[in-house]
């Protein structure tokens, strides 16, 4: 029987990931979910993001959903405190998935939702590989009264096995990378720039390969998105790239993602927005990005391809026949929303 454990977690992720739920349901008659406290919820329960049992329940599962953590209540600048932001950092690691990929793909139905022009949107079609478990999040971090640090450090088997993440996704598609870093001042982008030129000499020479610097890239992605196919970068320049990436589809709302990278273990999928705690509990929230996310989970995590293009078409009609949330323009709750996709099912 498939297994899906799903952690709903703090702020709207709970509003989004009951529709979602049933969308599983939907799909993969008897499937058993499996919902477990996460992030904030979980501090509040067990004082600790991510419990063992959590994580244990995750290793088992065939696939884990989860909607998202955080919020005003658990922000601090103690070193000393949990933070929910850890346990998704933690299950990232726990489970190996170094793959994070987080597609861009603008409808034309909501082109008028972006705040970019509608003659610089039209024929966007990205992919960001965003290393997920190396890098300056999982650098060595200390602090003292007088001085912080963060450490940015990846080895070359890091950037090695995203590279080919990012090259074989290339030849599905356009059959081009940018590899984005700052290696006119980091050394760890100079070695990444490096390794990504001697994996792609080596073993994918037929696809195209730009280098390109991480601010450079911030600017083209508002002017120019639609010379990107596949960009792969390390993990905080992807966390900042694909916020803004998202706006090309009109709303952070709309962008789903995987996280892959261990073939023996579950993969985790996840809107790439926060818990945006200010419009927490009053059911407005934009459950696209998570249904997107579910789409995810059935294509990558459960090899149901038929399956996940049918339910990104039935995402893409509601659209098409003017399903808008507040977040896109108009005011359709989160319930309207799951209604709208599911008259196309
Ligand atoms: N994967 C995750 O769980 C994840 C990702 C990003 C941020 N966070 C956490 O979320 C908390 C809030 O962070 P933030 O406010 O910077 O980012 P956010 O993504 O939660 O919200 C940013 C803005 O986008 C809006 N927004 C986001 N998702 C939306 C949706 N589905 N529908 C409609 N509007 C939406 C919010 O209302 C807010 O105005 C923080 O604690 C942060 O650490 C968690
Ligand atoms: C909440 C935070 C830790 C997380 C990240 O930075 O990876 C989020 O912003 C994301 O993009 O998934
Ligand atoms: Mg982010």
């Amino acid at each position: 029987m498939t297994k899906i454990v799903t952690l709903p977690g703090d702020g709207i992720g709970p509003e989004i990931c009951a529709p979602a739920v049933e969308l599983l349901e939907h799909f993969v008659p008897g499937v058993e979910v499996e919902e477990h406290v996460f992030g904030g919820a979980s501090i509040d329960a067990h004082g600790t993001a991510l419990t063992d049992e959590v994580l244990a329940a995750a290793k088992t599962a065939d696939a884990v959903l989860l909607a998202a953590v955080g919020g005003p209540k658990w922000d601090t600048t103690d070193p000393s405190a949990p933070r929910p932001e850890q346990g998704l950092l933690g299950i990232r690691k726990a489970l190996g998935l170094y793959a994070n990929l987080r597609p861009v793909r603008p409808l034309p139905a909501l082109y008028d939702s972006s705040a970019l022009k509608r003659e610089i949107l039209d024929g966007t079609d990205m992919l960001v590989v965003r290393e997920l478990t190396g890098g300056i999040y999982f650098g060595e971090k200390t602090r003292t009264e007088t001085d912080a640090s963060d450490l940015c450090h990846y080895t070359v088997e890091e950037v090695d096995r995203i590279a080919r993440v990012a090259f074989e996704a290339a030849r599905g598609r356009r059959n081009l990378v940018h590899s984005v870093d700052k290696a006119n001042v980091m050394e760890t982008s100079r070695q990444w720039r490096q390794v990504v030129h001697e994996v792609h000499g080596a073993d994918f020479a037929d696809v195209q390969l730009e280098d390109q610097l991480v601010d450079s890239c911030a600017m083209q992605l508002i002017a120019n998105p639609t010379q990107f196919d596949v960009i792969v970068t390390e993990n905080l320049f992807g966390d900042i790239l694909s916020d803004a990436a998202a706006m090309l589809s009109g709303s952070l709302g709309m962008l789903p993602s995987a996280s892959l990278g261990n073939p023996d273990g579950p993969g985790l999928f996840e809107p790439v927005h926060g818990s945006a705690p200010d419009i927490a509990g009053q059911g407005v929230a934009n459950p696209l990005a998570m249904f997107l996310s579910t789409a995810m989970l059935l294509r990558h995590g459960l090899a149901m391809e038929t399956e996940a293009a049918a339910l990104e078409s039935a995402v893409d009609q509601a659209l098409d026949a003017g399903l808008r949330t507040r977040d896109l323009g108009g005011t359709a709750g989160t319930d309207e929303a799951y209604a709208a996709v599911r008259k196309y099912l």
